[in-house]
């Protein structure tokens, strides 16, 4: 079952008079099963956000279409069962964290008696400011607002445009905690982010949106896996020899290196450590998010 299918998703902003402006969407197809996290990445104005109103029926695709757990977007019934953190939040200054989620809850016709409120500001670590007006909130604090919001109705669908921004790193831990939580209770998240790293840590598959068009997508683990290479370091006085003869090579920084499929790696470690040599880190050799997007980035340029 899928949580998001979309197929051939194009937007194009026109000014007045309909002259062309910018075509956000290039043709986006894309499908994330239920109960998965997906992240969205890609530079500046490369349309994810248009890609996230669309999926919500915020912004209309000037072609293509778009299912939201197996219905349609601009229906209330589908909906209610979303949950939603926009990038720019905007909260009326003179309402409360309970007030603004009593005004969720009224739109989406979910019931949210205060304990449960509470326990929602509880989760996102606002709950000492539950009564407080959010006009002087922080940055990452209004973040947190935002993302009670979300989380109203026990949506089955999170859909957050950068949840950690403004986030101190202790926050960032916090909220990386409530979406794995979400997550392992069935949930499907889509994550749009420019922290690297953050969707890394989050999302078993990326999609990377270059110029409106979704130029890589896949598990994370294919996305940055390079040829089986790994990295393993031995203690200090690790026989070089054996090491060798076991099928290493010194790799230059105190580690060693092997090239190879995990049974292979295995049995390599056996000669190893029969020879009297201690593995004290192994690693498997892969690219970081940011090399994958920056090829992807090339690609996409050069093909354009
Ligand atoms: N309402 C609009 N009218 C005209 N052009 C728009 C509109 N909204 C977005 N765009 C343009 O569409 C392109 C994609 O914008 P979008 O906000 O979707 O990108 P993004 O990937 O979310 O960017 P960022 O990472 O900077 O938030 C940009 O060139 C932007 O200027």
């Amino acid at each position: 079952m899928l949580a998001i299918e979309a197929r051939g998703l194009a937007k194009r902003y026109t000014g007045p008079l309909g002259r062309k402006v910018h075509d956000a969407l290039r043709g986006v197809d894309l499908a994330v099963p239920r109960g998965t996290a997906f992240g969205l990445i890609g530079p500046n104005g490369a349309g994810k956000t248009t890609f996230v109103k669309t999926l919500l029926g915020v912004v209309r695709p000037t072609a293509g279409a778009v299912r939201l757990l197996g219905g349609d977007p601009e229906d209330p019934r589908i909906r209610a069962r979303v949950g939603y953190m926009p990038e720019r939040l905007r909260l009326s200054p003179a309402w409360t964290p309970l007030e603004i989620l009593a005004s969720v809850a009224r739109l989406k016709g979910a019931p949210l008696p205060r304990p449960r409120a509470l326990a929602l500001l509880e989760e996102v670590g606002i709950a000492h400011a539950a009564a407080r007006r959010v006009g002087g909130f922080s940055k990452g604090m209004r973040q947190r607002v935002g993302l009670a919001a979300a989380l109203v109705g026990d949506p089955e669908l999170l859909v957050l445009d950068e949840p950690t921004d403004g986030l101190d790193p202790i926050g960032r831990v916090e909220v990386r905690a409530l979406l794995a939580r979400r997550l392992a209770a069935g949930a499907t998240l889509f994550l749009n982010s420019h922290l690297l790293a953050e969707t890394e840590r989050i999302c078993g598959r990326i999609g990377i949106l270059v110029e409106g068009r979704l130029a890589r997508e896949g598990p994370l683990e294919a996305l940055t896996a390079t040829s089986a290479e790994w990295l393993v370091r031995f203690e200090g006085d690790a026989p070089a020899p054996a090491l060798a003869e076991a099928g290493f090579t010194a790799g230059g920084d105190g580690r060693w290196r092997f090239a190879g499929e995990p049974e292979p790696l295995n049995a390599a470690l056996d000669r190893a450590r029969a020879a009297g040599a201690l593995v004290v880190e192994l690693q498997a050799d892969g690219k970081d998010l940011e090399v994958v997007l920056a090829e992807a980035l090339r690609a996409g340029r050069e093909a354009a």
